[in-house]
Formats: C-alpha cells, structure tokens, sequence
C-alpha cells in the first residue's frame, strides 16, 4: 500500500504519447519529456533521462510501441521483421540491466504469439507495455513490504543506507531499495536514511535525497569515502541496495561502489541486502562474470557541472557498475520474498516473460 501523497512517476502513458521525468535535470528543476517516437525513447534511456533497471524496462516496452506504431504494413511478417529492428535499437542503449532486454524479450514474445491483425497487433502491445508498467508499480510495493520482514529486529528505529538511487525514479515508482526504505518509514521503523552521494552521476545526492525530502523522509547525505567511517563508528544498521542483473547464483551488479561498500558492510558485520524484482535476475547466465559492465563517457569524471576538476592529459576509466558477489550479500529481496542468494533459483519459474 502507498500512502506517500508526492509519488513520483518517472515513466508513464499520457493520451497518445510516453512522458518522463528528465531526471538529468533534477533536483533543481522538474521537468517533464513527451517521447512520441521509439527512436527518441531510444536516445532517452541511453542518455538517461529515464534511468534505473526496472524504469529502463518499462520505458523500452512503451518503446517498442511507440516502433510499432511508426510501422505501416498490413504483412504480419513485415510487421514482425520491423518490430525486431525497433528491438534491437532499443537493446543497443545500455547492456548491463537485464530489465531492459527483459522488457523488450516479452513484447516481442507477445506480438509473435498474438493472432490477429497488424492493427490488433499494435493494441495488445500498447496494454502490454502498460501492464508492464502496472505491474512493476506493484512489485515495488510488494518488495517495499517483503523488505520490512528481514531488516534487523533492533533497534527498532533503523538507520539504513543506500547507494545511487533505487527508487521510484529507477523503477515505475515507490521503489526497490527505497521501496524498503518507504515501507519502513511507514511502519515507524527508520530513524534515519544515509546516502552515498554516488559518483560519478551523482544519482544518490541528487535523486534519492530529492525523493526522501519530498516525502519527510530524515536523511544524510554522505560521499562514498564516508560508508565505512560510518560504520565503524556503528551509525549503520543495514544496507539496502538496488541491483542491475543478478545473475543466478546471487551474485548481483549495481551502480559503481556497491561492491565496495559490500566489503565493508561485512568487514563490520552490517547486514547487507539487495532489493530487487524477479525482472532484475538474469537465470541464463551462471554468475556474475557474465554480466556486461557499461562504460560510459568519462566526462561523467573530469566534469561537475560545467567545471573541469582535472588537468589535460590524463586518462580515464568510467565503468558504470560493478559486480558484488552473493557471499557478500545478506538476503536478497524479492516481492515473493526475501533469499539467501544460493535459493533465488526456487523463484525461477516465476519469472514471466
Ligand atoms: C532499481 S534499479 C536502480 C539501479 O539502477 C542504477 O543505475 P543507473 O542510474 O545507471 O541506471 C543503479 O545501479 C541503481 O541501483
């Protein structure tokens, strides 16, 4: 259940077009995209005006509507043939969460199983790629709940900690990690949220600590150099991540740092939880060396705003995630619920695609 009045919805249908929350504007302005074509949603999600695994997916299935939509024929199979072109620009955008291709994989699966008309055709992807929306919405509130069964029993206040953003601005709103963070805060369970601010992007001080202020959620912006001070010191109860790609055995890719802070969440024996839908796993693939790892432009580094925080002449590594493996994960949490990694694959068949 969601009783937090300033929702946010980064992804949805309006009338006859998409529209999104450009995220690369907040938190200093709210502002508000019309995507009409599959190429533009293409170009929104590579450039991440919409961002997060979950909300790329939903974005991709409006996507590939939007494409099919722009395809005039008649002929089932030209139809089918040019749908998968609109697929594979889509999966081009970014490789690492499996959301997307998730997404894209399923309406493509339902056009193919669909008997009927192009036009018919084209309906049936519209209500897919809204129930998929729908749905996601709904898994973020199951996972918010399945999240309070496992946090830490004491202190009945919790302060928790999240990295980057893994809220309703990366899913179809409330959340995954932050779906745990709501959920607590709800039942009276949070003392108090710690943010590693993220870098390079930033996603955690500019749009998770936006998120939390909108709703009164107490919050405290840390840099990343700060997690392990802090829990040294003993101001963390719990880590609540979101993920990328699980892979089947556990182990999990998130933004850039997870791995790191998984290190040190262990080192000082802070349970260390990864929030995430059945969408987010990738069974194909047997571990976490599987997983592509994006890179993106290192201006991402040299660059905070419009300042230049390094000399020329220097070169760059910008690896957009990294991977933590399942012995460094506490429990993994699902909306059917919260596993140890080795037991995620008992959810296997119930990953609709
Ligand atoms: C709920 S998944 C959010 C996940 O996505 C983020 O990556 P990006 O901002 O690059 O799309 C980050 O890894 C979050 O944990």
């Amino acid at each position: 259940m969601n009783i937090f009045p300033n929702q946010v919805y980064p992804v949805y249908w309006y009338q006859d077009h998409v529209r999104l929350i450009d995220q690369t504007h907040l938190p200093n302005e709210f502002a508000v995209v019309e995507i009409n074509r599959s190429d533009d949603m293409a170009l929104a999600i590579k450039t991440m005006i919409v961002r997060g695994a979950p909300a790329i997916g939903v974005a991709a299935a409006y996507g590939m509507y939007l494409g099919a939509r722009e395809i005039h024929t008649d002929n089932r199979d030209q139809f089918l043939a040019q749908l998968e072109q609109v697929a594979e620009n889509l999966k081009a955008t970014r490789p690492t969460a499996v959301n997307l291709f998730w997404a894209i994989d399923r309406m493509m699966k339902t056009a193919r199983q669909t008997v009927g008309p192009v036009d018919y055709l084209k309906e049936v992807l519209k209500e897919t790629a809204q129930q998929i929306n729908a749905e996601d919405l709904e898994t973020c509130y199951a996972i918010g709940d399945q999240g309070l069964k496992v946090l830490p029993e004491k202190p009945t206040k919790l302060r928790l900690l999240t990295h980057c953003n893994a809220g309703a601005l990366a899913t179809a709103g409330y959340g995954t990690a932050l779906g745990v963070v709501r959920s607590a805060f709800r039942e009276g369970r949070l003392e108090r949220l710690y943010i590693d601010e993220t870098r390079p992007r930033l996603q955690g001080a500019k749009l998770t600590s936006w998120e939390c202020v909108q709703e009164g959620i107490p919050v405290t912006l840390i840099t990343d150099s700060m997690a392990a001070h802090c829990m040294k010191l003993g101001m963390v109860d719990a880590v609540v991540v979101g993920a990328d790609r699980i892979a089947a055995n556990g182990d999990a890719a998130n933004k850039i740092g997870t791995y790191s802070l998984a290190i040190v969440a262990q080192a000082h024996n802070v349970p260390f939880f990864v929030a995430a839908p059945l969408s987010t796993v990738d069974f194909t693939i047997a571990d976490g060396t599987q997983i592509p790892i994006e890179e993106r432009d290192p201006v991402e580094i040299y660059k905070i705003g419009e300042t230049r925080i390094c000399p020329f002449g220097v070169e760059f590594y910008n690896p957009s995630f990294d991977v933590t493996p399942a012995d460094l994960i506490t429990g993994i949490i699902t909306e059917f619920g919260a596993v140890k990694p080795s037991e995620l694959v008992q959810f296997q068949e119930r990953r609709v695609v």
